[in-house]
């Protein structure tokens, strides 16, 4: 089976900084899987290595066994950025957000049709995000900018789905909208890389979770790879008593 995703041998470096170390990461279609490491570890640079936005010293990566770029090009990759790496005083509406997700389905000129405008409608729904619709970007709440980012992928309707830390400062309804969408998607047979620091929504969310520290040091279930021991091991702590959020 063509897999969904497949990194190959992937060195990223930033100047004297070591990103990611040889990761080798390959990913059926039609799983989720949960991304996982402390502050630092490379997940956000992993997720660029896929999609191609940083350059690799080394290594290879294909999504649907095709070269990053031509996925990208054609739309089959979305993209939820860590928040941070957004500029939220752009000026431009939520509904022209979502809108974004449906460039890879325009021609040239990017002229909305009818599918893209109804396409756009229903991923506004979906979020619950109909009523901000026509405020700025960054007019909005913290949950509710990641929505609007889901919003766009949903829009895009990707076979596969990167999504840096969606949970990352959402307020319990954002939380729990999302978790519901993620869950719909992987229903509908979407490849989900999603990372997080909070471990609780992996066992609820994910088929399997890989554990990064510049490098792949555990990929398996959920089970196995939040084993304390496995944690322990790789990372000299233990999950927190309520073994909810991850930020050491
Ligand atoms: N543009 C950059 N220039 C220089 N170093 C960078 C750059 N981006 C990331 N790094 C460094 O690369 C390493 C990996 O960073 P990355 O953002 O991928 O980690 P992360 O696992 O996503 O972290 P977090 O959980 O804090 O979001 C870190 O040491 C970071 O400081």
């Amino acid at each position: 089976m063509t897999a969904a995703i497949e990194v190959t041998g992937a060195t990223v470096r930033y100047g004297d900084v070591l990103a990611l170390d040889d990761v080798h990461l390959s990913l059926e279609p039609g799983r989720v899987c949960g991304l996982l490491g402390m502050n630092g570890s490379g997940k956000s640079t992993l997720f660029k290595t896929v999609l191609g936005l940083v350059p690799v010293d080394h290594g290879r990566v294909r999504i649907l066994g095709m070269p990053n770029t031509a996925a990208r090009r054609k739309g089959l990759v979305g993209y939820v950025p860590q928040s941070e790496q957004v500029d939220w005083a752009f000026p431009v509406r939520v509904r022209d957000v979502v809108m974004m997700g449906r460039y890879g389905h325009m021609g040239r000129r990017r002229r909305p049709r009818p599918a893209d405008r109804e396409a756009v409608e229903h991923a506004l729904t979906r979020t619950d995000l109909t009523e901000l619709a026509d405020r700025q970007i960054g007019a909005l709440s913290g949950g509710q900018r990641k929505r609007a980012f889901v919003a766009r992928a949903i829009a895009q309707d990707a076979d596969v789905l990167l999504l840096d830390e969606p949970f990352a400062g959402v307020d319990k309804r954002s939380e729990a909208t999302i978790t519901d969408l993620l869950l719909q998607l992987r229903q509908a047979g979407h490849t989900l890389l999603v990372s997080t620091h909070d471990l609780a929504q992996v066992p609820k969310l994910c088929d399997e979770a890989v554990l990064l520290q510049r490098h792949v040091i555990a990929h398996g279930t959920p089970e196995e790879v939040l084993e304390p021991d496995v944690l322990l091991e790789a990372f000299g702590i233990h999950p927190s008593e309520e073994g909810r959020s991850w930020t050491a």
